[in-house]
């Protein structure tokens, strides 16, 4: 009887066996290079390696830690300006570095692309519902309720009085320290610690105190850690699996839930805080109390989770695109002498003594310096720090270059890539030369279109203005006080996040500048 049993078990077992991979089978077949249950998308380019089922799932998730370049060299190889991939577990993906098609999505047809569900789920326990993820009438009220700190009187009298504050306070406790001892520093750290220390002052009302130690802020380290694992989940979807692993074979290391309790609780603490100095009958006008007396798009004021999002959110703004920018810029300098010195005069023309000491003064002689100008969006050229980004289109469409573009579509731009395209940019596109931004000795802004590195349309960088000037006030000052070397042996290069920093910071020597 047992046999009988056993005998019909290995038998039904084995039908379900063959049916399984006859119907495995005819599913590989039918999506022999794409992802399983995508269409196929004949009328536009599409190269990347697909295999079946998975499409370009493994070729994603080898190149992840070098996706920019990845991306760059499938559109090169194809000889486009748009292409198309899929791959499982990420819906389809429309790719493009075509301005025009950068115009249309980002501002002409805003109302069809909406931050999609992979991004939104991707980094639901760092941004929550915050202005970086949300849509509708929940983004409506976070851009209104921000964009009221952004005021001539508050840039200033306000701003440039915190930004030179921190400057000297990085000159004296960091870097005059390193000048006299000879040792390296990791640029990108230090100016990650000025950049967060500004703008939870500016934006929050408090003082971190951070800038007077080399040691790791735990905040900072959990924010970064978070971001990459959010980045790394639009790309590859076995991330939490792969670290819920990691972490059962290395019980020691904090998981990504530790970190997010660690951004919680400085976020948390934030917003505590204020609510018991307001109870004490303090009044603040910053980015926090904007919030706090704005109404959701429920009609409610925010709670303490809103508020947090809103802290967060506008850390990775504030913080780590500035930093970002201001560190790829000095590289950039370092490694091309010619415009150093170029620009090394015009800080000695026009940040005198006397400007350097008044931060009205120099407020309004940083609008004058144009070579300044010209290199800080040459960087953000070449490397733009939020890199890539994606929409999802709500409707079918067609894209000005005439790809037909449907319904859930991913539609990634990718400013790395068109940054470095010499059919936009032409054949010195690769260069890093900042005198293609000045004409007749006055500043051209190439169109955001061309030039995506502060977004564009109606959801445009909010602190684009702010960002040019901390980094501005920031290099002239560097520059005027130290001569900063490149340290030797070091590998400079990118890591992926949601923004673009370098993998391994860099070391820089730092000598006070001889007038
Ligand atoms: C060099 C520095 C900066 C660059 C290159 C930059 C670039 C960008 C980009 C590309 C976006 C669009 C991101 C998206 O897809 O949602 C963005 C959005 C935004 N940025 Fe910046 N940013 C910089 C600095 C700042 C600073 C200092 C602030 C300060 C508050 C800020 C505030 C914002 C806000 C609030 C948004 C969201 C706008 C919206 O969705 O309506 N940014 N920025």
């Amino acid at each position: 009887m047992n046999d009988l049993l056993m005998t019909s078990a290995n038998n039904i077992g084995g039908t379900v066996a063959l049916i399984s991979s006859a119907a495995l089978g005819l599913l590989a077949f039918k999506y022999n290079d794409r992802a399983i249950f995508t269409d196929r998308r004949d009328d536009i380019p599409h190269h990347i390696p697909g295999v079946p089922i998975f499409g370009a799932l493994f070729d994603q998730v080898a190149n992840k830690d070098r996706i920019l370049d990845w991306f760059k060299e499938n559109i090169d190889e194809l000889d486009t300006m748009t292409m198309f991939a899929s791959a499982l577990g990420v819906p389809p993906m429309i790719m493009t570095i075509d301005p025009r098609n950068v115009n249309h999505v980002l501002k002409d047809n805003f109302p069809n692309y909406v931050k999609g569900d992979n991004l939104i789920t991707a980094g639901k326990e760092l941004f929550g519902h915050g202005i970086f993820v949300a849509n509708g009438e929940q983004w409506r009220y976070q851009r209104k309720a921000a964009s009221l700190i952004f005021n001539a009187a508050n840039f200033r009298d306000n701003f440039s009085q915190v930004f030179v504050k921190e400057v000297n306070t990085m000159s004296e406790h960091v870097l005059d320290k390193k000048a006299a001892s000879g040792e390296t520093i990791d640029f990108q750290d230090i100016i990650y610690k000025f950049t967060l220390e500004s703008f939870v002052n500016i934006g929050f009302g408090k003082n971190l105190d951070i800038l007077t130690s080399e040691e790791n802020v735990p905040f900072a380290v959990s924010f970064d850690y978070c971001q990459h694992v959010a980045f790394e989940r639009v790309i590859n979807p076995f991330t939490d699996v792969r670290d819920k692993v990691k972490s059962i074979f290395r019980p020691g290391e904090l998981s990504h839930k530790d970190h997010i309790k660690i951004i919680d609780d400085f976020a948390f603490l934030l917003v505590k805080e204020r609510r018991e100095q307001l109870k004490q009958g303090h009044e603040y006008s910053d980015l926090l109390s904007r919030f706090m007396n704005a109404r959701n798009e429920k009609g409610q004021p925010l709670n303490d989770s809103e508020l947090r999002d809103t802290v967060l959110n506008f850390i990775i703004a504030g913080r780590d695109t500035t930093a970002q920018t201001l560190s790829w810029g000095l590289y950039y300098l370092l490694t091309h002498p010619r415009v150093e010195a170029k620009l090394v005069e015009e800080v000695k023309q026009y940040i005198t003594d006397e400007v350097e000491n008044d931060p009205t003064q120099f407020y309004e002689t940083i609008k004058k310096m144009v070579y300044a100008h010209a290199v800080f969006y040459e960087t953000l050229r070449l490397e733009p720090v939020v890199p890539s980004n994606a929409k999802m289109a709500i409707q079918d469409d067609v894209l000005p270059d005439g790809t037909h573009v449907r319904k859930g579509d991913l539609i990634l731009w990718h400013p790395y890539s068109m940054g470095r395209a010499e059919k936009i940019w032409g054949p010195d596109a690769k260069e890093f030369k900042p005198e293609r931004w000045v004409q007749e000795g006055k500043l051209v802004r190439e169109s955001a279109a061309k030039w995506p590195a502060f977004h564009h349309g109606p959801r445009v960088c909010l602190g684009q203005n702010l960002a040019t000037l901390e980094g501005l006030m920031a290099l002239t000052l560097l520059l005027k006080r130290y001569k900063f070397t490149l340290a030797p042996n070091q590998d400079i290069d990118y890591t992926v996040s949601l923004t673009h920093p370098m993998k391994n910071g860099m070391q820089v020597y730092v000598e006070k500048r001889q007038h």
